[in-house]
This record gives structure tokens, sequence and C-alpha cells, in this order.
């Protein structure tokens, strides 16, 4: 009998490596999002028990699915039987989506031409980098705390208060969304931005993005501005939304979903709006000496 063949680490193939998963952290943070949605990890994908499973149920027939080591030959179990590659038949939405992160990944790096100082656009990095200091969360929650304790009026206050709760209820969503989907930032991203807490590892959404579309949608519903200005204010919006891919921070992807999520964030600011009639209490309390 035949012993089974090994790859250079003396392992024998057709078997799950968690450590050589291609995380960013090992270099292929792009490889991993692709095994991650192509496979649903099934530890020991050696030839038999691929056979059994496949036996057991057709989610596992899919799950046993070859592609979980693509474009690592040394990771690919040998040849599956002929009746398990006929069943092997990804849904339309699988392929859409798998498409769709293909493309986002391809066009993220494409756009990431200020990831490094030796990308082609890396003189701009430091014009990026003030561009991603104006949309961070913490000289918008200090200005608008600066702003309510200067204000002094009603309807200032008003506005600033409702502020405030924009910006913290953007930060809240965000922190659950990055802890829920947990996707890692791209792996040609320079981990050195300023003031990071621990979910900002995670790339979706794009929490400047949201800021930058909430405070934005914001200021265009709630200040009387010229009309030059209401125009230089989306523009501000939209070039830190993409400047947080030419960065390399985020994927197309991130930031898309972070306008979306900061213009219904907005939304849901306008329902709830706090005002001395709705929340007396709070307006009582930043009153007090
Ligand atoms: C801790 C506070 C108050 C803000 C963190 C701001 C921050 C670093 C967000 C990450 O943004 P991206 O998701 O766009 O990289």
């Amino acid at each position: 009998m035949q012993s089974p063949r090994r790859n250079a680490e003396g392992r024998p193939l057709g078997t799950c490596d968690p450590s050589s998963s291609g995380s960013p952290a090992h270099g292929g943070g792009s490889r991993f999002e692709f095994q991650s949605l192509l496979s649903s990890r099934v530890p020991g994908a050696d030839p038999i028990s691929a056979r059994l499973r496949s036996s057991e149920s057709p989610v596992h027939r899919r799950g046993s699915f070859p592609l979980a080591g693509a474009g690592s030959p040394q990771t690919l179990p040998p040849q599956l039987p002929e009746e398990d590659r006929i069943d092997l038949n990804p849904s339309f939405l699988g392929i859409a989506l798998r498409s769709l992160l293909a493309i986002d990944l391809w066009l993220s790096k494409k756009l990431g031409v200020c990831a490094g100082e030796s990308s082609s656009w890396g003189s701009m990095r430091p014009l990026m980098k003030l561009l991603e200091i104006s949309g961070h969360g913490i000289p918008w929650l200090l200005g608008t705390l600066y702003c309510l304790s200067r204000s002094d009026s009603w309807a200032g206050r008003e506005v600033l208060m409702n502020l405030l709760f924009a910006l913290l209820l953007d930060l809240l969503l965000v922190s659950l969304i990055k802890g829920l989907v947990r996707r890692r930032r791209p792996a040609h991203n320079q981990m050195d931005m300023f003031f990071t807490v621990s979910v900002d590892k995670y790339s979706f959404p794009s929490g400047h993005t949201t800021r930058a579309a909430l405070v934005s949608r914001f200021i265009l519903n709630h200040l009387v501005l010229a009309i030059p200005l209401r125009v230089l204010v989306v523009l501000w919006a939209f070039i830190l939304g993409l400047s947080r891919v030419m960065l390399g921070r985020h994927n197309v992807t991130d930031v898309a979903f972070g306008f979306f999520l900061g213009y219904m964030q907005y939304s849901i600011v306008d329902y709830c709006w706090l005002s001395p009639h709705t929340a007396p209490v709070l307006f009582l309390l930043w009153n007090q000496p």
C-alpha cells in the first residue's frame, strides 16, 4: 500500500492547517477571505472523510468542496470520486457573492495608490492622512462638546445635543457591525492610524465614511450655508470616503456600505430628534451650573 503524499512541511496532502490559513497576519489577507467565503472550513479534508461527509447531507457535500484550498495545490485533496464532483454545484448567489468579493479586492488593491510611501501616489499620503484626521471621531466629539459648553442659545444647544447623539450612535453601530463581521483590513494597509480602539483592526464598515455621510447630511439639514459651502461639505464626505481606499485602509465595499449606513443613521437621528419637549431631563441637566 502507498503511504499518503506529503507537502513540504511533511503534512499529508488534503489536510487543513489552521496556522497556514493565509490571514493578513500571515501575509495573505485576500486569500483568507476567499477561503472563508468558499468553504465552511471543514477540518480534515482528506478524501475518505470528504466522501463520508458527502454521503451524510447535501450541505456537507458542498462544505467539502475542494476549492477550500483554491490557489494552493499543496492543500488540494486528491481527485474526488465522479459522483461528488457532479454534486458540487454552488448556488447562483454564492457565485455572485464570490465574484463581487473578487472585484472588490482587485479594485481596492488597484485604488490603494497611497497605501505606502513607495506606492505610486505615495507623496499624497500626508494629505490623505490629514483628511483622515478631519473625519476622525475624537476631533468631532471634542469639537461638539466644546461648542455645547459655549453655546448660549436653546436652538444651538438642541442642534449640538443631537449632533453629539448622532456621533455616539455612529460609534456604537460601527463598533457593533465591525465586531460582528470581523473583516480584516486589506493586506496592503499600514496600521499607522491615529487613536484606534480594538474593533478598528476590522474594516467593515468604514467608520470615517459613516461619520462623513452622517455629519454632512446633518450639516446640510441644520446649518444655513451658501451653495459653494454646501458643495464643499458633500465633496469633503466623498473625498474622505475615497481616501480610505487610496490609503489602503479599506476595501471599496467597506466604504460603499459606510456611505449607506451613515446616510441611514441620520434618518434615525432625525426620527428620534431630541428637544426640550421630547427629552426635557437631558436639557435641564445640561443647564445645571
Ligand atoms: C475611538 C474613537 C472616538 C474613534 C475611533 C475612530 C476610528 C479610528 C475609526 C476607524 O475608522 P475606519 O473604520 O474608517 O478606519
